[in-house]
């Protein structure tokens, strides 16, 4: 297994080790011993799978705020997306900086999204699917989004404007957003 942490601090690029043999390969997406030697020591409670129709869809970007806020291990496991966490805690020296990376079942990438990012993805093939844990349980009422174009990420470009949620489509611009992450 390869980590290596990105640009913004607490955000980690994990590349699990593959087995190949004639049948196709075997990999240990997560092991709680093997990620706590290389310095990831998040528990995670919740393990969520998304299902993505179309090419150009977005998801995102969401947090939830504390008491219930949530770090995520993200993977693709069925074709391609550009995965995002833009840093949202206020005082933080990254503040409002993002990280994109290609994740994909090709390359069997994983990012760590710490606590006090927003998290989101476009989707760059047709049925793509994301399988991702979860360090606390979903808590509706601490769900927030923030626009995925307002945050001047340098996404993908796809052939159509991108398929959103109605929850997507209205979340506040990232100027004029009230962070409830401290650095
Ligand atoms: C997140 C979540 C949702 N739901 C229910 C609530 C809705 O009835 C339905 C779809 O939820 P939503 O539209 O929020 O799903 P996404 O747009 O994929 O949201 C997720 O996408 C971005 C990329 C994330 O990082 C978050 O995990 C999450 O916000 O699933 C649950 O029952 N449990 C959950 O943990």
């Amino acid at each position: 297994m390869v980590v290596e942490e990105m640009n913004l601090s607490g955000v980690f690029l994990i590349t699990p080790k593959r087995f190949g043999d004639e049948r196709g390969f075997f990999a240990e997406s997560w092991n709680m011993r093997s990620f706590a030697e290389r310095g990831i020591d998040t528990e995670f409670v919740q393990d969520n799978h998304s299902l993505s129709t179309s090419e150009g869809t977005v998801r995102g970007l969401h947090f939830q705020a504390p008491p219930h806020a949530q770090a995520k291990l993200v993977r693709c496991g069925r074709g391609r997306i550009f995965d995002v966490a833009v840093d949202i805690r206020r005082g933080s020296p990254t503040y409002g900086k993002w990280y994109g990376v290609e994740l994909s079942f090709e390359n069997g990438k994983q990012v760590l999204i710490p606590e006090g990012f927003l998290h989101g993805f476009m989707t760059l093939e047709p049925g793509s699917e994301i399988i991702y844990k979860c360090s606390d349980y979903y808590a509706p009422e601490c769900d927030g989004a923030v626009r995925w174009d307002s945050c001047g990420i340098d996404w993908p470009l796809v052939s159509h404007d991108p398929v959103l949620s109605g929850k997507d489509a209205a979340a506040p611009v990232f100027s004029e957003f009230d962070t409830p992450f401290q650095y």
